[in-house]
């Protein structure tokens, strides 16, 4: 009889929680499930989708113990995996960041630029506080991170918790695979065998191959040259929307930069931040468009459920990420060897990168560890972006460990999407004033 587990989501009421527990209840074949948690530190938004999840839950499987609580210890106690994916501030905050970015005549964007430094100052203790009730209730506990903007939390958690069961994870790969495996004809990302090397939100693709050990980067980049991250007829694509949509399009302009790899679709943000700028609304950005897109339409779903008491007929889907986290939850707990992106301590897997760096890699997971693949030696193009950027991620964790204005603004004036110290002080002004009790007192 294969052991049961029981997982905790943290950030309870995120508008991803459904899809996450759809994705577990489809897969309790790979994963059995003995009780689901959810927990929040607001009662009132994750009680907008507990009912639902609940009726979720019973219907597909009555043995299944659900609990929704605002409460630590009940969350944390007798747990296996913590599936984390709080947003500390919530959408309202993330407007912020963006607004005033874009306010400074800098890209607005939630993890990347002034934006994911003003979360990333955030996110720190959020996280921190999570694997704090994790370690002390459940001291065998794996969580997996999904937790924003995950190159500074994970920065932070292999300063300030070096020996907690955290791995930091992305679903961007996920959703870029499933755009190339479309376009080079695959029916699944699987069929594709990759190696990828950067920092969250910021890397690239060097080899695509199919099962029979046949190179089709370059096959995939003669599309991407003509048509982006698009399928030749766009309404055939799988985005969420028109701003993935646009997002996916602009890869045409990044592999111009170097048509020997393909770029996660994020580096459009750093390498053409004008045309970000410029394609943005200052009056209403991509939180805007989550308020009123996703968080509205699962919201309103889930009450819907709530009211007519059974799920039979939900329109809400499976979501992509939550297919990585039962891959990872499955490979940790039965020593599948899945082969993953895993934000990870480079210790020499990028040989000509540093050690402490953070990156993103194909790991080896199996039970309770993980084991990186070697990279080797990384060109000057991509080395020199990457050595820019995660110094600007090793500030923003030293400006909140240290409470320091100074390195703040040093991490700001470094960003490749900041102009000048000017505009990054101006920037880091506004921050400060709109972030109060999200934010440590800065000196
Ligand atoms: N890693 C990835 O690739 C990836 C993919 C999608 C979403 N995300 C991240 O997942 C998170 C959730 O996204 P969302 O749009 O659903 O956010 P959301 O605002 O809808 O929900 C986040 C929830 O977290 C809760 N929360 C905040 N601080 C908390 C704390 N200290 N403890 C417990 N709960 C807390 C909020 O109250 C809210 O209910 C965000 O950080 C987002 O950036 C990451
Ligand atoms: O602007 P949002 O809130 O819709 O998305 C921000 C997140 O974008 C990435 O996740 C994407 C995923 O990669 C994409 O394929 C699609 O499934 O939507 C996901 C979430 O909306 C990114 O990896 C996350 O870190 C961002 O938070
Ligand atoms: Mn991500």
């Amino acid at each position: 009889m294969k052991q049961k587990f029981s997982v905790v989501i943290a950030g309870g009421g995120s508008t991803y929680t459904p899809e996450i527990i759809l994705m577990l209840l489809d897969n309790l074949d790979k994963l059995p499930l003995r009780c689901i948690k959810l927990y929040d530190n607001d009662e009132d938004r994750q009680n907008k989708l507990a009912k639902a999840c609940e009726i979720i839950v019973k219907e597909k499987d009555p043995d299944i113990e659900f609990v929704a609580t605002t409460d630590p210890q009940t969350a944390y106690t007798d747990v296996d995996f913590c599936l984390a994916h709080i947003r500390v501030g919530q959408l309202p905050m993330r407007e912020m960041d963006e607004k005033i970015s874009l306010k400074h005549g800098v890209v607005g964007q939630e993890t990347c630029g002034p934006g994911g430094i003003a979360y990333g100052m955030r996110s720190i203790a959020g996280v921190l506080e999570n694997i704090d009730y994790m370690e002390k209730y459940s001291p065998n506990c794996w969580m997996l991170n999904y937790s924003n903007p995950a190159a500074i939390v994970a920065e932070a958690t292999r300063r300030l918790r070096p020996n907690s069961r955290v791995i930091n994870i992305c679903d961007m790969p996920i959703g870029l695979e499933n755009s190339y495996a479309q376009i080079l004809g695959f029916k699944d990302r699987k069929e594709m065998d990759i190696r990828y090397f950067g920092l969250n939100h910021f890397g690239w693709y060097t080899s695509i191959k199919d099962k029979d050990g046949n190179e089709l980067l370059p096959k995939l980049i003669e599309h991407q040259l003509k048509y982006g991250n698009c399928p030749e007829n766009e309404a055939e694509g799988n985005y969420t929307d028109d701003s993935w949509m646009e997002t996916a399009r602009k890869v045409k302009d990044l592999v111009r930069l170097d048509p020997t790899t393909t770029p996660n679709s994020y580096l459009q943000y750093y390498l053409y931040g004008d045309d970000m700028v410029a394609h943005s609304d200052p009056n209403y950005t991509r939180a805007n468009q989550v308020m009123d897109g996703r968080e509205k339409r699962v919201f309103g779903e889930c009450a819907r459920i709530a009211e007519v008491g059974t799920a039979k007929d939900t329109t809400l889907e499976i979501g992509i990420h939550a297919s990585f986290i039962v891959d990872l939850a499955t490979a940790l707990a039965f020593n599948t060897h899945e082969r993953m992106l895993l934000i990870v301590e480079n210790n020499g897997a990028i040989e000509n990168f540093p050690d402490d760096a953070m990156v993103e890699i194909p790991c080896i997971v199996g039970k309770d560890s993980y084991e990186p693949l070697s990279i080797g030696k990384i060109p000057t193009f991509q080395k020199g972006l990457m050595e820019q950027q995660v110094a600007v991620e090793k500030l923003v964790v030293d400006a909140w460990i240290e409470h320091s204005y100074l390195k703040l603004w040093q991490a700001l004036t470094l960003s490749k999407t900041v102009p000048s110290a000017n505009v990054a002080k101006a920037l880091l002004d506004d921050l400060i004033e709109a972030n109060k009790g999200y934010w440590p007192e800065l000196k």
